[in-house]
């Protein structure tokens, strides 16, 4: 063998070369944004840092590019970091979310805007809107719907008396555990918290697992996580941020029904998004009460073949027209294709309103 031995202190000594590259072509990169955030700020009084449409095909890029060892979603999370913290360098990110700290929604905003955002954590999915319209953060994230448990009713309702657009969405596989503080008495678990949805989405497994205790709706996992602190006889149901934040233990992991349990959120903010090449749409059409209704809503959609990705039915609050649909497809406002079928729909429809085209989520 004519190789020289690979040692440790060799590879290790080639590690610091490579982070030293890496240190440089980060700061190069960084020095780059800030110049953008200048070009940016020159060319435009209102100008809008934040560029879901750019972060999308750098992250898709990253993730074509990708050689490997590494998969591409970590590659991909890789780089969100760092765009996060061009970002921030740009201009410091405020985002609202649905809290407490430590719920599912904070873990889907840090998923999509990287740890260098500030976000701050809000009561309710209509404070989260507030927020947004009226600028004291820059963006919102709200649920909208889950795998196992439908649509969040709550943020199709806030759609409608709203201006806000949608700018993005984040997908996130949602995994449950069972929690307990190091003072509970684990053999006398009795009662155990959970926000409504994730106790349904546990259904099966508390009834073979704790057939007895008593479940308790609370308004969200991470309150759940709290509340038990201070009880030896309870246990919560909640995700990883909500463990770490209150220090619980995990007694069994991932005890969702479903392995393919997972939550869509949106982004939600003041701006209109240009095309990414893979994006969606989503629109809130109100059709007068008649027979055929759907039908004539979906029928330009059919012929034009544009893909719908959900569709979903919400009594009207104005009591005039009977159905309002929330209607998501693939494809962007500005595609010939997609204005054609919304002009039609909007000859059928009472009223129509664009929610936004935005990316579909990479990561
Ligand atoms: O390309 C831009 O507009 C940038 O501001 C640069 C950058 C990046 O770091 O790549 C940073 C923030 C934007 O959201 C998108 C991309």
């Amino acid at each position: 063998m004519t190789d020289t031995p690979i040692n440790l202190d060799s590879l290790r000594q080639r590690i610091d070369e490579l982070d030293s590259e890496i240190l440089r072509l980060i700061s190069d990169r960084a020095e780059c944004a800030k110049q953008v955030a200048e070009v940016k700020t020159a060319s435009d009084s209102g100008a809008v840092f934040y560029r879901p449409e750019r972060e999308a095909q750098v992250l898709r890029r990253i993730m074509e590019l990708n050689p490997g060892p590494l998969n591409s979603e970590e590659m991909a999370r890789l780089f969100r970091e760092i765009m996060s913290a061009c970002l921030a360098l740009e201009q410091p990110t405020k985002v609202a979310y649905l809290g407490p700290e430590g719920t599912f929604t904070q873990q889907a905003a840090l998923k999509h805007f990287g740890a260098s955002a500030v976000s701050m954590p809000m009561a309710a999915i209509d404070e989260v809107f507030r927020e947004v319209e009226a600028g004291a953060v820059n963006y919102g994230v709200v649920p909208v719907e889950n795998s196992t448990e439908g649509v969040v009713s709550h943020t199709l309702d806030s759609f409608m008396d709203s201006s806000i657009h949608i700018c993005g969405e984040v997908v996130l596989r949602i995994h449950h555990h069972l929690l307990v503080a190091d003072t509970t008495l684990r053999d006398k678990i009795s009662r155990i918290y959970s926000h409504p949805q994730s106790l349904a989405q546990c259904r099966k497994w508390l009834d073979a697992h704790y057939p007895r205790a008593e479940r308790v709706p609370v308004s969200s996992n991470a309150e759940a996580a709290r509340m038990i602190k201070s009880e030896w006889h309870s246990a919560a149901i909640a995700g990883d941020m909500a463990a770490k934040l209150y220090g619980l233990e995990k007694i069994a992991e991932k005890i969702e029904d479903r392995p393919d349990n997972s939550t869509r959120f949106l982004i939600i903010g003041s701006q209109r998004v240009p095309m990414s090449g893979e994006d969606k749409t989503s629109i809130v059409v109100a059709m007068r009460n008649q027979p055929g209704a759907l039908h004539d809503l979906l029928e330009p959609f059919h012929r034009h073949q544009i893909d719908l990705t959900r569709l979903e039915t919400r009594p009207s609050r104005t009591g005039v027209w009977n159905y309002v649909f929330f209607i998501d497809f693939k494809g962007h406002v500005d595609e010939p294709r997609v204005a054609a079928v919304l002009e039609e729909v909007r000859l059928r429809a009472s009223e129509l309103k664009v929610l936004g085209s935005y990316p579909v989520g990479v990561l």
